[in-house]
């Protein structure tokens, strides 16, 4: 079966094989099998510095591979252009640079690749104000992204993302920084995504809101996929932060696997 954009169904929107990469000269990536199918929503979950950010910012061209392959919608990375079908918030970065700029216009930014010549047209502008709604920041369209705070600029920069409609939306923490009602919001936001059939990957600390959204969780450790399968469920004591959990599915002979989500 073909999709509208004449993908095969079935083929991974992602898809990581055997990817190694280093930063300096460590070894970061150690072997990493990852594949995203259309639709999915998939969270990447591990202790810190177990190399989530790296993963994610090999997919977007930002880490180089030192071995294994990555394709994107079923194209090689190297022949890969289609970038306006990629959305990326990228960790705990601002919206706010040197030059004074509205949260209008750091939106509008996110649907450039999707203009012709950056002109941005009537549909363009409905996906702006599409995307500033989505994130309840609507009401601060105007306002200098210089005077935001923490949680407002995190929403201002997945409103980017989103503006660009993309296909596939990667996210690393989306919610660091967040108050829970925010984190409402973006869960909301994402689910309405999913529903038009976005395929998504989340770098998480912990699952929350997000957690009835999320199909699938890959678990890293030290570079390496510890875990690929259903959530940890994330209940009671199991979401304090620093709980090493158990994973339930772990066979009974098998060493029980600890996600150590936030440990
Ligand atoms: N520029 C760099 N040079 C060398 N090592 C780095 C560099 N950036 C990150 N690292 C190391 O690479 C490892 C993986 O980092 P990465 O940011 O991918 O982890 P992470 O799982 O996303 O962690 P966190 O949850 O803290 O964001 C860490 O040990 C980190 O210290």
């Amino acid at each position: 079966m073909q999709t509208l954009s004449g993908q095969a169904a079935d083929q991974p929107v992602i898809s990581l094989r055997g990817a190694t990469a280093s930063l300096g000269s460590r070894p970061v990536l150690r072997g990493i099998d990852l594949a995203v199918r259309p639709g999915e929503v998939v969270a990447l979950l591990g202790a810190n510095g177990s190399g989530k950010s790296t993963a994610v910012r090999a997919i977007v061209g930002q880490v180089p591979l030192t071995d294994g392959s990555l394709s994107l919608f079923g194209t090689d990375f190297k022949r890969f252009r289609d970038w306006s079908r990629i959305g990326y918030v990228p960790q705990r970065t601002t919206a706010a640079g040197g030059v004074p700029a509205t949260v209008r216009e750091v939106v509008s930014s996110g649907r450039l690749s999707r203009t012709r010549f950056g002109l941005l047209r009537k549909a363009d502008k409905a996906a702006v104000e599409g995307a500033l709604a989505l994130v309840d920041m609507d009401g601060y369209a105007d306002v200098s992204v210089n005077a935001l705070s923490g949680g407002q600029h995190q929403r201002v920069l997945i409103a980017r993302a989103l503006a660009g409609e993309p296909e596939l939306l990667l996210m690393d923490e989306p919610m660091a920084g967040v108050d829970l009602a925010n984190q409402e919001v973006l869960a909301n936001a994402l689910r309405e995504q999913v529903a038009v059939g976005s395929t998504v990957l989340l770098v998480l600390h912990e699952l929350g809101p997000l957690e009835p959204l999320i199909d699938r969780a890959v678990v890293l450790r030290d570079g390496c996929v510890v875990h690929d399968g259903p959530p940890p469920e994330a209940v009671g004591q199991h979401a304090l932060p620093g709980h090493d959990h158990v994973h339930p599915h772990a066979a009974h002979d098998a060493e029980p696997l600890r996600t150590g989500l936030l440990s």
